[in-house]
């Protein structure tokens, strides 16, 4: 399966240039940067650390879109909504690893799956997948009396709050205690706030360092506290999952997936 990969020159783009070069079955077949980057007309494997491979970065996806049969997605929003409509047009597998697309964005995404297989997800790690599932049982079993927040730390260079796998968890608390995240979420707290109020699933984000990624839901009740935590040691899990996903999406119909649906979670 031929396979470009978008953002290739970022921390996610090397790895999965890595880790799609070493998968049985996928080929690097092209790699996406934005008009104007510095690594347009880079060789993939020099920049993953891999020696030559022979394929180049390209600024112009359109003509890669005649002759791959995945894309793998992990840049800004803007540029994710600009491919997925280049997804549709091929038909092919899309996976979007990209956080911070806002609601509109994620209707757009839709629109494409009419016709393209999209597989998106948050965070697509096993652990956290399994996390989420976890979250959501933990969140129906205990009564509103224990507090839910979900607390993220990533690297300093992360450009959006809260992060796409704090949302993820949150959803799944939401699903388990029937509430609708986009009323009950506090995403920020400052100077006089009251007490907190019954029913609301709050979020705090720390940013710092080169942390890779750390996500705990926190349910805390009246004297004691439990909570669930996932850590990532590096990229490779994501680039991993993504490339499951791939795979995984190449024999399915035109549709939007979530990583549940690729790891049978749900
Ligand atoms: N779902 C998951 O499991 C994970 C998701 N992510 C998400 O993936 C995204 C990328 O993260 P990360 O690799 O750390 O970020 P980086 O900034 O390192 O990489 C993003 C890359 O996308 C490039 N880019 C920007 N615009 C375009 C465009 N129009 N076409 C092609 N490429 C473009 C950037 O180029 P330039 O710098 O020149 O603008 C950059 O090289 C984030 O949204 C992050 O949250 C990250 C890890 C795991
Ligand atoms: O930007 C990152 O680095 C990451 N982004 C994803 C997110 O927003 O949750 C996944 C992972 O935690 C790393």
């Amino acid at each position: 399966m031929k396979i470009a990969i978008a953002g290739a020159a970022g921390r996610m783009g090397r790895v999965l240039t890595r880790i799609v070069h070493e998968t049985e079955g996928l080929e690097v077949a092209g790699g996406i940067e934005p008009k104007g980057s510095s690594a347009v007309g880079a060789d993939m494997g020099e920049l993953a650390g891999l020696g030559p491979l022979g394929v180049k970065i390209t600024d112009e996806p359109l003509a890669l879109f005649t002759r791959i049969e995945g894309l793998i997605d992990f840049t800004v929003p803007k540029a994710t909504l600009a491919l997925a409509e280049l997804s549709a047009q091929a038909r092919i597998v899309h996976v979007i690893g990209t956080t911070g697309i806002d609601k509109e964005g994620d209707e757009k995404i839709k629109a494409a799956a009419r016709h393209a297989r999209i597989v998106k997800s948050g965070n697509m790690s096993l652990g956290v997948n399994l996390l989420a599932a976890l979250v959501r049982k933990v969140a129906a079993t205990l009564g509103p009396d224990f507090d839910i927040e979900v607390l993220e730390m990533h690297h300093k260079h992360k450009i959006d709050a809260p992060s796409g796998t704090a949302l993820l968890l949150g959803q799944a608390a939401a699903e388990g205690r029937k509430l609708d995240l986009t009323k009950s979420s506090v995403r920020a707290r400052d100077g006089h706030t009251g007490a907190r109020p019954e029913g609301h699933i709050g979020f705090a984000t720390l940013r710092g360092g080169s942390v890779v990624g750390e996500h705990t839901v926190m349910f805390a009740g009246p004297d004691e506290r439990i909570e669930l935590t996932h850590r990532a040691a590096s990229r490779d899990l994501f680039a991993r999952g993504a490339v499951r996903a791939t795979l995984w999406a190449q024999d399915k119909k035109p549709g939007l997936y979530s990583m549940a649906d690729v790891l049978g979670l749900e």
